[in-house]
């Protein structure tokens, strides 16, 4: 398969590299690590271990692929739209956090694909990635069920030796992955705890708070996510991912731009339409954003 990694950071790296061991696969991306990466290849270390050669650009346009795999930041997806409508692809797959592939669907007349992730990866150096911790790809057809693309996309993933499951039940997931994020992530990134510090306490009301938002939100869009559903999937995700200091704490203490939009931020836009009130979310989503104004940003 012919695959574009748009946006060759820290987990569309990974996930490319992996998939350059079977596949033609080029990452577009920004300067000194895709000329890096042109020149000697790509390193893959820790959880897995590779040395691949995938093409390395940073032209964003006039690509022609089977398949774009979209892995820029959230906020980042409507430029990464807008340079896929110049380039000659066939099917277009998310792996990123939050709600983003309604932007890509509203771009593009091209078939979008949803898309999980939980493998952990952290670009350390130009031409260097690290896996942190081998998780698994969920992919599917985004208003659900299935099509013969997702099990082909699948099959190329589980060929790269990616663990891939194709789900028929994509939005009950991408909302259960939403309740999850928006409740670890914004409560971590404020109070400054790993995701272990939410197991107990008053921080842990105010996540369980925002993924029971999520779930009654999620309802009012038809995915079947009961509140206890969603409760089991941040108690799982706290307990197996203790140590870790989530994507928006990171982002926060790097004064990087977070994906509060299109996590909490989505979350209330949604609720908006049905006259639902989702008073943690809107809190959240507004203590972050007051961050980004303010002194946060670098
Ligand atoms: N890093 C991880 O372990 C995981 C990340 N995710 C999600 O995946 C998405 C990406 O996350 P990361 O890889 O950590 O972020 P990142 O910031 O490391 O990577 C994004 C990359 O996209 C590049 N980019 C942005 N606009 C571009 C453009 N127009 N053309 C070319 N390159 C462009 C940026 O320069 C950056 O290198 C996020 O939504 C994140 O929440 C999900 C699961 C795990
Ligand atoms: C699942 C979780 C919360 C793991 O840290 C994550 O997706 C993130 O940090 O963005």
């Amino acid at each position: 398969m012919r695959i574009l990694v748009f946006g060759a950071g820290s987990l569309g790296t990974l996930v490319g590299g992996l998939l350059a061991s079977v596949h033609d696969v080029t990452l577009v991306g920004r300067n000194r690590h895709v000329s890096r990466v042109s020149k000697t290849g790509l390193d893959i270390v820790d959880a897995e271990s590779a040395h691949v050669s995938p093409a390395a650009t940073t032209t964003e346009t006039g690509h022609d692929a089977d398949l774009a795999l979209v892995t820029v930041k959230s906020f980042d997806t409507p430029a990464a739209a807008e340079a896929l409508e110049a380039c000659d692809v066939d099917a277009v797959l998310s792996l990123q956090n939050g709600m983003t592939e309604e932007v890509l669907e509203s771009a593009l007349d091209v078939p979008v694909l949803a898309g999980t992730a939980t493998y952990g990866a952290r670009l350390v150096a130009p031409g260097r990635v690290e896996c942190t911790g081998i998780g698994r790809v969920v992919l599917g057809v985004l208003d659900g069920g299935t099509s013969p693309l997702a099990e082909r996309v699948g099959k190329a993933f589980r060929d790269a030796g990616i663990r891939t499951l194709v789900a028929a039940d994509m939005p009950r997931r991408r909302w259960e992955k939403l309740a999850v994020n928006a409740g670890i992530n914004a409560v971590t990134a404020l109070s400054r705890v790993e995701n272990g510090g939410l197991a107990a306490g008053e921080a842990s009301e105010v996540a369980h708070r925002a993924a029971r938002e999520t779930a009654r939100v999620a309802r009012f869009e038809g995915a079947r996510l009961p509140n206890r559903v969603a409760r089991e999937a941040i108690d799982r995700v706290i307990d197996q991912t203790a140590a870790n200091r989530s994507s928006m704490l990171q982002d926060v203490e790097d004064g990087k731009r977070t994906e509060v939009d299109a996590i909490n931020g989505a979350v209330v836009d949604t609720a908006e339409q049905y006259d639902y009130e989702v008073p943690t979310n809107r809190t959240l989503a507004a203590l972050l954003r007051a961050w980004e104004r303010g002194e946060g940003l670098r």
